[in-house]
């Protein structure tokens, strides 16, 4: 096919949908003025009345009516949290980390201040933090070693719309927290918060997209409030005819605006990774053809496993006669504000994650792209029309729209429950028994009561194991964490954490480009370990730090690219590694420990956590999951990618056009004899 200028594809129509029009002046005036002018100011004062009267209070207001920003402010400056903090969470790290960033601005402080974040491997809260913006995982971890969360007085539930396995989990604990803290404090003050001891717990659930009454139920009729209104309108428009191609409509979507509009930045939302790194491609393409009277393009992808530093970037501002084009998943759909975007395209696709339990042929995780719900598409136009007017342009017909489901399924319904019972059990809870808001399904349930007891976490009466209770402390999958416990049997702890370091990363250190696999082979010669990946990463590291003892940071920059790796995740293991050492030291465990010749341990110890990630090479040359019934290949970018071996080991199965193992290494059959308990006869 060749390439053309997309103005001469055949333009895209789009019907313009109802909505607020009323034309609201952008503000250039300082924060505390932005702050006033929040459609959420004029109901300050009641909101204040409500939270200070309710233990629980649900929140449903407009996307960009000040809800995120402004009520944990508010409660503070009413003196609602008293001598506690006040905790926000969020489903995205991303969110947690820009928006204290914005509230620490309105406050006048520094990030880490008076107000801070704490995400996994990051957490930037001092003793003076009384604002904490959260992920939900970091609540939850928070949790395992105060249960009550004694030091927070209000905890808001923030896009509880989203319904993560993370948020359930709070939803249902904080129930029980907050009746416990009030018997404590009933018993103590008789009614009135006791001089020391635990304050009562004042939940707020907050979205601009939420089933209330249901909230409202499950936490005993609590009261509903609404904020009226919003601070800027935006103008939807739905395409005229249904669309077949969304990445070719989204690149033809954008040159209308890119050449018809006003400056004004754009966020593209599409489903997952490939998409956007072919759209990336195809805008610079087109856009270098452009006459040069028009604007610069800058592309920014934006996907959960890009490191942190290139997510951060389509936070900065858009030089003049620039337009940003941000190409987004779903990880930018709520809370955030991006500045300078106007316009939003919505292509009505997502990748939702659901797991494939065992028993039917998986044990791994799916993502499959599916249509979006109503409550995304609400969720993406709300990110246009935060600094002023917004447009969102839809890839969908208006009658597609109104097809499209309400809301998503919980992801307690449809994802792998096994660290969830981990920490239940933690907390002395089984997930059977826990009130959730809706129950899990009881095959998922028992998936992971297998799978903990597979891992040791678990005894043969389903009771937590010193073991368990370990694993429990890492906050790393509990697979990980049991091959770090098992490094400790085996003297290597020093080898496996450098591995499980670089695994834990956000991106994969092995950059794999399908059409240069020979060039890469060789580039990656010197330390590749004939048992495969993991110890090939681990001599990766090695060389990288041996490397880097020496050479510039430019030098250090093109040793990774002649190898083909990724230099961030180096950069963002090291920091996992010393998380990790730390929490060795807090469970008593010698992070130094270290083997010379070490392959036969370090294998040994993932084997203790992969047992269930294994597979043995069948007769016909095919590999069959020692643990479930599925035929898997090994990844065309795994060092042993076509290499015949008796049986090996995985880091995850993916299924794309067949089932993958990732993350590969081969292990003698003998290593899997004894990996696993046995149930006594009859259970
Ligand atoms: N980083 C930022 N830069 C510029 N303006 C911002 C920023 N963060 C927030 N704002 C302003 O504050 C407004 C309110 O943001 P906030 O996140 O509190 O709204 P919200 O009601 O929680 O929205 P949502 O439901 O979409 O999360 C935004 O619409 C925007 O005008």
């Amino acid at each position: 096919m060749s390439l053309h200028t997309p103005r001469k594809k055949p333009r895209i129509y789009f019907d313009e949908d109802g909505g607020p029009r009323r034309p609201h002046p952008i503000h250039s005036s300082p924060l505390q003025k932005q702050r006033e002018q929040l459609p959420i100011a004029k109901g300050r004062e009641a909101l204040v009345r409500e939270i200070r009267q309710n233990d629980v209070t649900i929140l449903l207001g407009e996307t960009g009516s000040g809800k995120t920003t402004q009520v944990p402010q508010y409660v503070l400056e009413a003196g609602l949290a008293g001598k506690g903090m006040i905790a926000v969470t969020q489903p995205r790290r991303v969110a947690a980390t820009s928006l204290a960033a914005r509230v620490a601005a309105e406050q006048g402080v520094k990030v880490g201040e008076l107000v801070g974040y704490s995400v996994r491997f990051d957490d930037t809260c001092g003793i003076d933090t009384k604002i904490k913006y959260v992920s939900d995982g970091m609540l939850v971890r928070e949790l395992l070693s105060d249960p009550l969360l004694s030091r927070y007085s209000v905890i808001v539930l923030d896009e509880a719309h989203e319904r993560t396995l993370r948020t359930d989990f709070l939803i249902a604990n904080l129930k029980t927290i907050q009746a416990k803290r009030k018997e404590t404090t009933d018993a103590k003050g008789k009614g009135k918060a006791p001089a020391s001891g635990i304050n009562p717990l004042k939940i707020i659930v907050m979205s601009a997209t939420l089933d209330a009454e249901k909230f409202s139920r499950f936490y005993n009729n609590a009261k509903i409030l609404y904020v009226k209104g919003r601070q800027h309108p935006v103008k939807i428009f739905h395409t005229a005819v249904g669309q077949t191609d969304y990445v070719d409509s989204t690149l033809r979507t954008f040159f209308q605006i890119h050449i018809d509009q006003p400056p004004g930045d754009v966020l593209v939302f599409l489903p997952g990774q490939e998409d956007i790194e072919s759209l990336e491609k195809s805008i610079k393409t087109y856009a270098r053809r452009l006459p040069e009277s028009c604007m610069n393009v800058l592309v920014y992808p934006m996907y959960a496993s890009l490191p942190p530093s290139l997510q951060a970037r389509i936070f900065s501002a858009t030089p003049s006669m620039s337009r940003k084009c941000i190409l987004a998943t779903n990880i930018a759909e709520t809370s955030i504000t991006i500045p300078g975007i106007k316009f939003v395209i919505d292509t009505g696709k997502c990748k939702e994650k659901r797991y494939l339990s065992r028993d039917t042929g998986g044990g791994f995780d799916t993502l499959l792209t599916r249509d979006i719900t109503k409550t995304s598409a609400m969720q993406r136009a709300g990110r246009a029309g935060r600094e002023g007017p917004g447009f969102c342009f839809r890839l969908y017909t208006e009658e597609a729209f109104n097809g499209l489901g309400t809301a998503a399924e919980p992801e307690i319904r449809r994802c792998s429950l096994t660290q969830s019972v981990l920490e239940l059990k933690c907390l002395g809870q089984d997930l059977e028994t826990v009130e959730f808001m809706d129950p899990p399904d009881i095959n998922s349930v028992v998936a992971a009561l297998k799978a903990l007891w597979i891992l040791g976490a678990l005894d043969n009466s389903k009771a937590l194991t010193p073991i368990g209770r370990q694993m429990a402390s890492f906050p790393v999958e509990p697979y990980l964490a049991r091959i770090i416990l098992a490094s400790n049997t085996h003297g290597c702890t020093s080898e496996v954490i450098d591995i499980v370091s670089l695994i834990s990363s956000s991106s994969n250190l092995f950059l794999d480009i399908s059409d240069q696999r020979d060039a890469i082979a060789d580039a990656r010669s010197k330390f590749r370990h004939p048992s495969g990946d993991h110890l090939t990463m681990l001599n990766a590291l090695r060389a990288y730090q041996e490397m880097a003892e020496t050479e510039s940071k430019g030098s250090r920059r093109d040793w990774c690219r002649q190898r083909f790796l990724n230099e961030r995740t180096f950069t963002e293991a090291l920091k996992i590694r010393d998380q990790l050492r730390l929490t060795c030291q807090r469970v008593k465990l010698d992070w130094k420990a270290s083997k010379k010749d070490s392959e036969e341990s370090v294998l040994r110890s993932f084997t203790t956590g992969l047992v269930q990630n294994s597979a043995l090479l069948q007769p016909d040359g095919t590999y069959k999951q020692l643990m479930g019934h599925s035929v898997v290949k090994i990844h065309p970018g795994s060092t042993l990618a076509d290499k015949k071996v008796p049986a090996i080991i995985f880091d995850e199965l993916i299924y794309t056009s067949h089932i993958y193992a990732r993350g590969v290494s081969s292990v003698p059959r003998g290593y899997f004899s004894g990996a696993t308990p046995t149930l006594p006869n009859g259970s």
